[in-house]
């Protein structure tokens, strides 16, 4: 990681627009290195769309995006190609290639940036498969015939594969029942203790974000406020009122 950096990722003013539709009008954000940042917000407020700046596959209409020191709106399509290997994204679905076996997927990333010899290759992708708590055997095994949890994890490893120092997940526990959800959030606790991930989760999962979450992002009024839970809790905003203190937050929170 660049030593200038003074923290992961720095948004400032942003905004974002397609056509009239003004969704960042003028987000602030500071993602400190080494935390779990969740990022939450009604549906459409653009969750998905600020990590999409983050990683600079979107030019926004205004604002800066630091990551790691480096301004992302003025990359060039190379610089910013090269720069894609200090950040791995795990998408809603896995967004895994169905042609390619589980181990495969997570050479892909290796082929593009490094020049390894095939076994090598190979012998990355079984670690990062043991990494994520996959069974060996699924390394061989094709996306349709693995269950939606697994296959989380094996987008969680295809991620990783090039030791990034950022983790952006969208929606990680979406679709998995609570004992594969929990067992996840504790794996993302785990790696990103060991490995000294910065991550950003985009999240509708209480519980998730209960047991995972350092800071916590919220989208309101097209703008970003980001602090504690107990802090949040304490906001007045309807939105946040509504969500940090309706009745299925009170129960992640053990309150119910
Ligand atoms: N390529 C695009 N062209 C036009 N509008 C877009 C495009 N991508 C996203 N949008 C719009 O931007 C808004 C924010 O989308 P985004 O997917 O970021 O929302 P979100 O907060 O992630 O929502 P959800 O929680 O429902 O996934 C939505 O109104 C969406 O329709």
């Amino acid at each position: 990681m660049p030593e200038t950096a003074k923290s992961a990722i720095e948004v400032k003013g942003l905004v974002t627009r397609f056509g009239r539709n003004v969704i960042h009008d003028g987000v602030d954000l500071t993602v400190r290195r080494g935390e779990i940042l969740a990022l939450v917000g009604g549906s459409g407020t653009g969750k998905s769309v600020l990590l999409r700046n983050i990683i600079g596959l979107m030019t926004p209409a205004a604002g800066e995006v630091e990551v790691l020191g480096r301004d992302m709106t003025g990359m060039t399509p190379v610089e910013r190609h090269s720069f894609k290997r200090h950040w791995g994204m795990l998408f809603q679905d896995g967004a895994l290639f169905s042609s390619l076996t589980v181990a495969q997927n997570i050479e892909v990333p290796l082929r593009e940036h490094l020049r390894l010899k095939p076994a090598l290759r190979r012998e990355i992708a079984l670690l990062k498969i043991a990494m994520t708590g996959l069974p060996p055997g699924a390394a061989d095994k094709y996306p349709s015939e693995l269950s939606g949890g697994m296959r989380k994890r094996a987008g969680l490893a295809r991620a990783l594969a090039l030791d990034p120092d950022i983790l952006l997940l969208d929606e990680p526990t979406a679709g998995l029942d609570p004992i594969g959800a929990s067992n996840f959030d504790t794996l993302l606790r785990t790696l990103q203790g060991a490995l000294g991930l910065t991550v950003i989760m985009v999240t509708h999962d209480l519980d998730s974000l209960v047991a995972v979450a350092d800071r916590i992002a919220v989208l309101v009024d097209k703008r970003v406020k980001v602090d504690t839970l107990d802090r949040l809790r304490r906001d007045p905003h309807p939105w946040i009122q509504e969500y940090f203190n309706g009745p299925r937050a009170r129960a992640a929170m053990g309150e119910g």
